[in-house]
């Protein structure tokens, strides 16, 4: 299946959070291939698709860095940032540095204020074929309507999360009156009888029978964009979670969910020279045949200095060999002299996609942020599961009851802001790392890894295919100039 031969200009806006930026950055590598393997009638003599990435200042040198292979057909633009937000430090434009993550509302409200400058700047530049913006980022539809731009709205989540969200909803399972559960009592879920969920599994903005206030507020105009959309983008494969990407295919009035991904499978791979210190240990323990653990929690993870500390002591217990990648102090004196044998505590941005791919790392310590989780699969490594905000309990009930690729860790008191004692960790990683939990999961992991890389197979996957067609059905709107058409799919 090919598209039009003529070059195309496609406008990208992530949100200002890694773990959504990062997603957008590699579709438009995807994009980018996809394009240059489909368009053979071309000369060679003129790209034949440019992409123009909006972001701000702070944020530049990320996204700079990231796509630096392929800078000749990228060009990105940045809009100032807000400054005198209350409670936001000047210069923070990226939520792994705010102060809180209780400032998200208020953080992401501001990004509004870049809504005038994005329509000057839209005006000034060649023709838009397709807009792709974070379904966050809800004002972004409201500029691509007036340019008479087709709007894809990128969501971070799987089809899995997205549907139990839907589901819950639809059927008020929390919000009806006299259905309210404790936090921890489990309900079936009305269209997916086989799964049984708490209502600390969802966000409370769902939950709550009180729906208002400015975070619901948010939510619905999020909602309300990202209904309007022509499409979804959504960063996983059909063979991952079939079931759930049927159903949301079903929802009637809704965008047409995409399934394109797995994105992290376009990282180029890492030129063999400049190793970082933290692969160079691994490399070690490949010689010593050392299994590793990989321990990680995203990008915006929250975690008390008591519970860090229990975290590291339950490390040590385990007595495995490990790799923590953590901005924050570990706060236990003397620890890191202490296991300088069988660990490393990494505290730089690491590429955790390089860290995934080597061959000591046997399993994964994660919050299960989709991207993490993803990843992981992708790599064919069994995760230990330890959800602790957003749609990360959803990500780890797919992961451990439905894929069976992952070992869950239990808190204290059943939430995910519960406290998780060091037995609990030491125990489980053991569980993952030696015993027949971990044999089976990391069997299981590898078939969906294979899955995974068929699934962005050219020409022939799954996912590569529903980028072709989706293309197809962009580039007709373009030559018809019909921006009503790919709206919905009722
Ligand atoms: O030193 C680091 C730290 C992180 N990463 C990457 O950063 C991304 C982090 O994304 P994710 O694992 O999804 O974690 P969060 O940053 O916590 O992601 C937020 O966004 C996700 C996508 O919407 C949601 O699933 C999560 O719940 C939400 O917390 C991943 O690609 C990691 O590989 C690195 O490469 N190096």
């Amino acid at each position: 299946m090919s598209v039009s031969p003529s070059p195309h200009h496609v406008v990208l806006f992530p949100y200002m959070s890694k773990g959504h930026t990062i997603p957008l950055l590699q579709f438009a590598r995807l994009l980018l291939r996809h394009r240059c393997a489909t368009s053979s009638s071309n000369d060679g003599e003129e790209p034949s698709m440019s992409i123009t990435i909006f972001t701000t200042p702070q944020n530049k040198p990320f996204i700079s860095n990231f796509l630096s292979d392929v800078t000749s057909s990228i060009k990105i633009i940045s809009l100032p940032f807000p400054e005198n937000i209350a409670g936001i430090p000047p210069g923070v434009e990226s939520t792994d540095k705010l102060p809180s993550m209780s400032l998200y509302v208020p953080f992401t409200r501001a990004t509004k204020s870049l809504q005038p400058l994005f329509e000057e700047t839209l005006k000034n530049l060649p023709q838009v074929t397709f807009m792709v913006s974070d379904g966050f980022l809800w004002w972004t539809l409201d500029s691509a309507a007036k340019f008479e731009i087709p709007r894809l709205a990128f969501f971070g989540m799987n089809s899995y999360s997205s549907a139990l969200y839907n589901s819950v909803s639809v059927h008020q399972l929390f919000t009806k009156p006299g259905n309210i559960k404790s936090d921890t009592e489990p309900v079936t879920v009305p269209d997916f009888p086989w799964i049984r969920v708490k209502k600390c599994d969802f966000v409370p903005v769902c939950t709550e029978p009180d729906q208002s206030g400015p975070e619901f507020d948010l939510l619905m105009d999020q909602l309300m964009s990202t209904g309007k959309s022509r499409g979804v983008i959504v960063n996983s494969f059909y063979e991952l979670e079939s079931p759930f990407v049927d159903y949301r295919l079903g929802v009637r009035g809704e965008p047409k969910p995409w399934c394109v991904g797995p994105l992290c499978l376009v990282n180029p791979p890492k030129p063999e020279s400049d190793k970082p210190s933290w692969i160079e240990w691994l490399d070690r323990k490949r010689e010593e045949r050392c299994p590793v653990l990989y321990v990680a929690f995203g990008t915006q993870a929250e975690i008390s200095n008591e519970q860090l500390k229990e975290i590291a002591l339950g490390l040590e217990d385990s007595k495995a060999n490990f790799l923590w990648v953590t901005r924050m102090d570990v706060g236990e004196v003397g620890f890191e002299k202490r296991v300088r044998e069988h660990g490393m505590i990494v505290r730089d941005w690491v590429d955790q996609w390089e860290i995934l791919s080597h061959e000591s790392v046997k399993g994964f310590l994660s919050h299960c942020g989709w991207n993490s989780a993803q990843e992981s699969i992708c790599a064919g490594i069994p995760i230990l599961a330890w959800p602790m905000m957003a749609e990360q309990p959803l990500n780890a009930k797919l992961v451990v009851e439905e894929l069976k690729v992952g070992v869950r860790i239990e808190t204290e008191n059943g939430t995910p802001e519960g406290f998780v004692s060091r037995e609990e960790v030491s125990q489980k990683v053991k569980k993952l790392m030696e015993g027949e939990m971990g044999k089976t999961t990391r069997k299981n992991v590898k078939e969906y890894a294979e899955m995974a890389r068929e699934a962005l197979a050219q020409g022939t996957g799954s996912s590569w295919k529903n980028l072709s067609l989706l293309l197809e059905e962009l580039c007709k709107i373009r030559e018809t100039n019909d921006v009503n058409k790919l709206s919905s799919h009722d």
